[in-house]
């Protein structure tokens, strides 16, 4: 079987993080090997990264410039050699995350963004000239909603503690990404679990990525 690149973006405290299990458990069952991993981080080096990016202040040059490091070996050390495999990459957050958090969030110029995205997932040999998920499950719900789910969840981290302006200005940089291209489903997060568990296996469904 072809290999597929899944990625899973939203606002904090979305719910993409809760339907993980379900979505490796989907794929294993129909006997796919599943590559699990998550931005930034993936690797060693990249998990070392994601400390400095999710606790320490920086400008927000530095913060993409870092994400983007990160984002570089986790490609080429594990991204890269699972699709060559056919495994199913199922990734929390990719790239949208930096144009929705630095991007948006952040107001940092996103041509430098356009440009550090061409070098850091750049393909010689494939007929895709940038490295790209086939899907992007997008979870959209109102900050206010977020924030209340992650109020009792755990102690924030830089991002978590932002304002529910700042996640505005990231989701209109999510809305932004997504009107760019037909890889994104947009899927309605303020319901129940379950009724969005239903929206991330139908989207699955439509795309023909289940056997
Ligand atoms: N549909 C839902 N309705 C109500 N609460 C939910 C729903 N989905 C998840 N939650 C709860 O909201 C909180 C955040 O969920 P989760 O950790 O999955 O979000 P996330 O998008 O992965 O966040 P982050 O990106 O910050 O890690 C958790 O406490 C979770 O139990
Ligand atoms: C990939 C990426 C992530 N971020 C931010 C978004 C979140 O606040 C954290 C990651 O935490 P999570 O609990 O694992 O979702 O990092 C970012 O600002 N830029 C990025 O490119």
């Amino acid at each position: 079987m072809s290999a597929l690149f899944l990625s899973l973006e939203g606002i904090d405290g979305a719910g993409k993080s809760s339907h993980l299990d379900a979505l490796e458990a989907l794929f294993r069952g129909q006997g796919r090997a599943v590559t699990r991993t998550r931005e930034p981080g993936g690797t060693p080096l990249a998990e070392r990264l994601r400390e400095m990016v999710l606790h320490e202040a920086m400008d927000p040059l530095t913060e993409s410039l870092l994400v983007f490091a990160a984002r570089r070996d986790h490609v080429v050390q594990v991204i890269e050699p699972a699709l060559a495999r056919g495994d199913v990459v199922i990734c929390d957050r990719f790239t949208d995350a930096t144009f929705a958090y630095q991007g948006g969030g952040r107001g940092f110029d996103l041509q430098v963004l356009d440009q550090l995205e061409r070098w850091v997932q750049h393909r010689d040999s494939h007929a895709a000239a940038l490295l790209q998920p086939d899907l992007t499950l997008w979870f959209d719900l109102p900050p206010e909603v977020a924030a209340a789910r992650l109020a009792d969840a755990r102690t924030p981290d830089k991002f978590e503690a932002q304002s529910a302006e700042f996640f505005r200005r990231v989701s209109a940089g999510y809305a932004r990404r997504a009107a760019q291209s037909p890889r994104f489903a947009r899927i309605d997060a303020e319901r129940s679990r379950e009724a969005v568990w239903e929206q991330v296996h139908q989207a699955l469904t439509q795309r023909g990525f289940l056997g």
